[in-house]
């Protein structure tokens, strides 16, 4: 007789094309949360998630985190779904972490397809924007709970879970929820599992135990009180874009050294196992440059990359509100532009150290410009790096999980991008938190054209509920 892991395998296998259906529903809404008219179909997603797990028996909660200015505009801020589905207390509780909403995306961004229909090519992409980041693996949860209970297999834990969606705009109002309900509901929890990042290349699968924090700025220069033509003005008066292109340069150069002044003295000092961590992890710059369609890549080897992925610091300029971007040429000077850029941050670094340099380099370097405009510089978000010991039997039973799945031992991995609520979680519930990611290197995360591999949507969905078995069978005491 096949174990209750095998058939559920054999049952992941059989719904495949169902999953895919689900998949192409859920990226069907539009979840942006960074665009306030698409604020109702962020709550809509919400809504979709919490009715389907309340259908399968969940119990959840939805918790308002109040209102949010987004540039000028009140907006109510997406709920955040808790839920709890299963509550036996001869079982282990886990809590898994989502997010719902989605990066933007255009047709026009270049999109070869309509972000927000799914589309399945021969070679078994599924391409939609939010596919790999963060709805497949959202789903994957879901998914798995509902087949365990379709086929009459017992649940092998208690699982609760908060989906938010807000991640991609700084997780606002999330880290007070977690804070208040760290002795409610979320008591009880034995261990956090956090399923929205990558693998490093594209057929090893990873465990991840680091992320890098964000702090994210606006640097806003303001001049004459509306735009002006700039063959009557230019040259005649001080245009703020000239100040801001000057500024933003000041920043960083070329080769991605950060040009502020103390930023790389809080990083930690490299130690002798984390130099030997980087032997063996499936990556390469060949497949690097592959992804990036052309090889742009600054470093001369994969460790020194990695380093600067996981556990440097690097400053990314990101865009700038209110300058002129359409096709055509017009001949205008820009009366108030804002330059967006943000710094990830590593391990030992302090958000509020980070925010006092920044600004006190902006300020000297406005300074010698000598220019009648006015500089604003604003830390519109920031998120905490998280780096934790890969050692816990939170991760071996993660492991265990990801040998049966895919045969083989997965890399430990740190991750370049940020889940701010990480440490929350963490640090409140005192627990140990693992990321296990379902999607690719090559995933074009917050890219145009995302997609996830339907091998690693449905190997990705094996894994969560593979994971959920081990751990119901793992001591999770930490041996001395
Ligand atoms: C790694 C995760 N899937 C992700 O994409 N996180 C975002 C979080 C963020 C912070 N500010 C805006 N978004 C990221 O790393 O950019
Ligand atoms: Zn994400
Ligand atoms: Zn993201």
């Amino acid at each position: 007789m096949s174990s209750p892991v095998d058939r559920y395998f054999e049952l992941v296998d059989q719904n495949q094309q169902k999953f895919i259906e689900a998949l192409r529903e859920v990226v069907a809404i539009p979840s942006v949360s960074s665009d306030a008219s698409r604020r109702g179909e962020v709550v809509r997603m919400g809504e979709w998630l919490q009715a389907r797990w309340e259908a399968l028996g969940a119990t959840c909660k939805r918790v308002d985190p109040g209102k949010q200015d987004l540039h000028g505009v009140e907006l109510d801020l997406p709920p955040v779904i808790l839920g709890q589905y299963g509550n036996d207390s001869s079982k282990k509780t886990v809590l898994v972490y989502g997010h719902y909403d989605v990066q933007p995306a255009l047709l026009e961004d270049g999109w070869d397809t309509d972000p927000f229909t799914l589309v399945e090519t021969a070679d078994g992409r599924l391409v939609g924007r939010g596919s790999t980041d963060d709805k497949g693996p959202v789903l994957g949860w879901l998914l798995c709970a509902e087949t365990h209970k379709q086929a009459g297999l017992e649940f092998p834990v208690n699982l609760k879970f908060c989906f938010e969606g807000m991640e991609e705009s700084g997780s606002e109002g999330l880290d007070e929820i977690i804070v208040a309900e760290a002795d409610k509901w979320f008591k009880g929890t034995d261990v956090v599992c956090i399923s929205d990042n990558y693998w490093l290349g594209t057929k090893k699968p990873c465990l991840t135990h680091g992320l890098r924090g964000v702090s994210y700025f606006h640097l806003e220069i303001s001049g004459p009180g509306a735009d002006l033509h700039s063959g009557v003005f230019g040259g005649t008066v001080h245009e703020p874009m000239v100040d801001l292109v000057h500024l933003l340069a000041t920043l960083v150069d070329s080769s991605g050294r950060i040009k502020v002044a103390g930023i790389y003295d809080q990083v930690m000092e490299e130690t002798e196992a984390e130099e030997q961590s980087y032997e063996g992890l499936e990556f390469s710059h060949a497949a690097l440059a592959g992804d990036l369609k052309r090889d742009v890549i600054i470093h001369a080897d994969e460790r020194a990359t990695l380093k600067h992925r996981w556990r440097i610091p690097t400053l990314s300029i990101h865009g700038v509100e209110g300058a002129f971007y359409a096709p055509g040429d017009k001949t205008v000077i820009p009366a108030r532009v804002r330059g967006k850029f943000s710094l990830r941050t590593v391990p030992n670094m302090e958000p509020a150290r980070v925010a006092e340099l920044v600004t006190a380099h902006l300020n000297a370097e406005f300074g010698k410009l000598g220019s009648k405009n006015v500089m604003r510089v604003i830390e519109t978000h920031g998120g905490r790096w998280w780096y934790s010991s890969p050692k816990h039997p939170n991760f071996v039973a993660a492991a265990r999980a990801t040998e049966r799945v895919y045969g083989v031992t997965p890399d430990l991995t740190r991750e370049g991008g940020s889940i701010p609520v990480t440490l929350t979680f963490e640090e409140n519930l005192g627990v140990n938190v693992l990321l296990l990611p379902m999607g690719a290197a090559d995933d074009g995360a917050h890219s145009i054209n995302e997609k996830l591999d339907r091998r690693n949507y449905i190997c990705g969905i094996k894994l969560l509920g593979a994971y959920l078995h081990e751990i119901a069978v793992t001591d999770l005491t930490v041996p001395a």
